[in-house]
């Protein structure tokens, strides 16, 4: 076990540290939190979930000196919900030692984005918006000591190279450059080096590429009957909290609006939407006010929401990476979860190169039958029926209960009540447009804008304690969060 003081960080850090309520360090922090603080250049590779943002956070946090008023650290993340939530980590991180992190992205204000970035010390940025900065001249880089790709592979991998490039080029030449994600494509890695200065290499030793607490599964089944197979998996699952992955933009609203047409609290997320629509159904499903995000990749890298228990990939997807990415939803921060993928008889290659990559197996799962499906709800409306006896204040009920028992049998009222809690699913018909299988070959994504994600704070987070309970609590409070991170230092 290692402790963040141990790592002699000050004392401001610390305390920000013991307020999130962070009591040691993972893997991937110990081992690049002192190689930050030397001043080095690293590429840091670990799991999902497993504490990336703090892990380049913390150093530069430790090298703001508040005395300069200028912004001196440089964040660059793919897409805004990222951004935001990158921002909000830092400003909690840095909280203790004053130092203010602001997030800047397109679809936001240019003027007001001016106006703050005069009193902020470290900016988390979009490579679009800032690249617009640069060129207006709107923002002064020349105090950045240190500047940080989150999700690297992917900015790289998207074309956005020469933005990148343009954007260093902008900073000091004296700087520290850091890169971090949960994939690392050896190419990729290669055009990365390019960009830094005899960078170390931190690759956090894991047998396999996922963490260990997500158990994935697959079912094999006919584009055609995907979706009644989704329905059916979600009333026996029951997830907390779920997101479902489609192909194409298309795909995603139709599926969140079949899944409402069938009573579930489900809304969809992708490129197409405006700033405002997409951070509102973020925050929505954040807060556990709707239950299942549909999402194109847009959603797939670096999201924080821990009480996501269900990652389901509605359709597989094109490359292996995007696969860890997707089910790292899930599984966070020591967290169980569970993924479940939808493989059509064509796409059995596709899953054979996602094994391959990530050197896990993934286990089949039955397609569950309808009968199945009815049993799961009706499993639900008895656990919440019984919870609602054991907490609930029936006093005012209880008159119309009695008069309903005196002229009923009691079998057929419970057995009426649990009838009234579940929903008869097939009864609504929901059609999808076709789509193509995916190919080992082609390539064929959403480019869009992607991902987002917020989170409450508070509470003890503690890597190695074991907490394989399922964490209902929509407000990120309550005792302490375990992680297991066993057996990969
Ligand atoms: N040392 C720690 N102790 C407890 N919780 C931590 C610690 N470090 C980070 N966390 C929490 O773990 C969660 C995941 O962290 P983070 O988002 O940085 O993961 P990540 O490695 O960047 O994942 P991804 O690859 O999906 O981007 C966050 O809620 C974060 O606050
Ligand atoms: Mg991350």
């Amino acid at each position: 076990m290692t402790t963040f003081q141990s790592l002699g960080l000050s004392k401001p850090i610390l305390k920000s540290l013991d307020t999130m309520g962070f009591e040691e360090t993972t893997p991937i922090q110990e081992q690049t939190i002192p190689l930050g603080l030397e001043g080095k250049d690293v590429i840091g590779q670990a799991q999902t979930g497993t504490g990336k943002t703090a892990a380049f956070g913390i150093p530069m946090l430790e090298k703001i000196d508040k005395q300069v008023k200028a912004v001196q650290g440089l964040v660059i993340a793919p897409t805004r919900e990222l951004a935001i939530q990158v921002a909000e980590e830092m400003n909690r991180l840095g909280k203790g030692k004053g130092v203010r992190c602001l997030p800047i992205y397109g679809g936001s204000n240019m003027e007001r984005q001016i106006r703050a970035l005069k009193s902020n010390d470290i900016v988390v940025a979009t490579p679009g918006r800032l690249l617009d900065h640069i060129r207006r001249k709107t923002i002064k880089l020349q105090d950045v000591h240190t500047a940080v790709l989150d999700e690297a592979d992917e900015m790289l991998n998207m074309g956005f190279i020469e933005d990148i490039r343009d954007i260093l080029k902008a900073l000091p030449e004296e700087r520290q450059t850091l890169l971090f994600s949960a994939t690392m494509p050896k190419q990729i890695r290669d055009i990365a080096t390019t960009l830094m200065k005899n960078p170390e290499e931190v690759k956090v030793k894991a047998k396999e590429m996922t963490v260990e607490n997500i158990e994935q599964f697959f079912v094999e089944i006919p584009e055609k009957h995907k979706f009644d197979t989704l329905t059916r998996l979600l009333d026996i699952h029951d997830p907390a909290l779920a997101i479902v992955f489609g192909r194409t933009k298309r795909r995603v609203d139709e599926v969140a609006d079949g899944l409402q047409a069938r009573g579930f609290s489900a809304e969809g997320i992708h490129g197409d939407l405006t700033q405002g629509k997409r951070m509102s159904t973020l925050n929505k499903f954040k807060r556990g006010r709707i239950e299942i995000l549909v999402a194109t990749d847009v959603a797939a890298r670096g999201l924080d929401i821990s009480e996501v228990s269900h990652v389901y990939n509605f359709d597989i997807p094109q490359d292996p990476e995007s696969y860890v990415h997707r089910i790292g939803r899930t599984g966070r921060a020591g967290r169980k979860g569970e993924s479940i993928s939808f493989v059509t008889p064509r796409e059995k290659d596709q899953l054979m190169l996602i094994e391959k990559l990530t050197k896990k197996k993934v286990e089949r799962l039955k397609v569950p039958s309808s009968e199945e499906a009815a049993r799961g709800q009706q499993k639900v409306a008895v656990e919440k029926l019984t919870e609602m006896v054991q907490n609930n204040d029936l006093k005012n009920y209880k008159q119309a209960a009695n008069e309903l028992l005196e002229q009923n049998e009691s079998t057929d009222l419970i057995a009426a009540a649990l009838k009234m809690m579940t929903k008869e699913r097939s009864e609504v018909p929901v059609r999808l447009s076709s789509v193509q299988p995916i190919s080992v070959k082609g390539a064929q994504r959403d480019k869009g804008n992607k991902k987002g994600g917020y989170r409450g704070g508070g509470g003890k987070r503690n890597f190695n304690s074991k907490n394989k309970s399922r964490n209902r609590n929509f407000n990120g409070k309550g005792g302490k969060r375990g992680y297991q991170n066993k057996g990969r230092s």
